[in-house]
């Protein structure tokens, strides 16, 4: 009996742009429209017939490979950070999606509010990773949670700080915040479904060498 396709997940938006010269190194030739990102269509063949690709958002690259639904994927490890997945392994760093998650604040608010308090409402799209940041300087973080235009929270009276995606600073600095604290370094990860690598170990590992390889070849170019 022929085993079913491999599943590889992968983000749309930055990431899946990022990914594409790395794509092509493997080898792997999805289907036209699946680095168009106007095609309806969420899930491609490729070139090889032993993979098909679904096209997911990049915060649920993570969940689909935790339960199995995919077998291998690609995500930004604020996601692996943020749900802690003890089903998922990820060997390898991609070196792409290069960012921060960091606090940040009003410019203009003279104290940190983060000194000396035990309280502290914070605006994030990462509730776990801000939650448990704050828990380690025994701040208890009420969050509010957001999905995007974080940067408003301080100034709208949401909340005292951020936590949120920093890369070149220019969202902070245009909407009047400074970075505080670093919380973790960012970057996108080739991940596996730990029962996957488990049960199809010589066809999960091929596909991982083919990107390590592939990372190998880019470097060189
Ligand atoms: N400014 C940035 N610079 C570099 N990498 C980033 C940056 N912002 C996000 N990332 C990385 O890209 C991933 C996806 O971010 P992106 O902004 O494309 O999607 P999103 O807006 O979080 O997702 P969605 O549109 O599905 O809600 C993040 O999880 C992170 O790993
Ligand atoms: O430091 P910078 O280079 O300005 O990058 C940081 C911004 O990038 C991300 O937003 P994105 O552009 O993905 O927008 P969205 O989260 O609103 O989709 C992140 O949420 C920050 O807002």
């Amino acid at each position: 009996m022929t085993a079913a396709p491999l599943i590889l997940a992968l983000p749309k938006g930055r990431i899946l742009k990022a990914l594409k010269p790395v794509l092509k190194h493997t080898g792997i030739e999805p289907d036209a429209d699946c680095l168009d990102e106007s095609s309806r269509r969420l899930r491609f063949g490729t070139s090889d017939p032993n993979l098909d690709v679904v096209r997911v958002r990049s915060f649920d690259v993570a969940t689909f490979v935790a339960y199995g639904g995919a077998h291998i994927g690609v995500c930004g490890s604020d996601v692996l950070m943020e749900f802690d997945y003890p089903d998922i392994y990820a060997p390898l760093d991609l070196g792409i999606g290069g960012c921060r998650i960091s606090v940040a604040r009003p410019k203009d608010v003279e104290e940190d509010p983060t000194t000396g308090c035990s309280h502290l409402r914070v605006a994030t799209k990462y509730p776990s990773i801000a939650r448990r940041h704050f828990a380690s300087q025994a701040i208890n973080a009420e969050i509010v949670h957001l999905n995007g235009a974080m940067e408003l929270a301080p100034t709208l009276d949401l909340a005292s700080v951020i936590v949120d995606l920093v890369d070149t600073g220019s969202t902070l600095r245009a909407n009047g915040l400074v970075e505080t604290d670093v919380v973790a370094q960012v970057s996108s990860r080739l991940i596996v479904n730990r029962v996957a690598w488990k049960t199809r170990p010589e066809e999960i590992g091929a596909l991982i060498e083919r990107f390590r390889a592939a990372l190998n070849e880019e470097k060189a170019v």
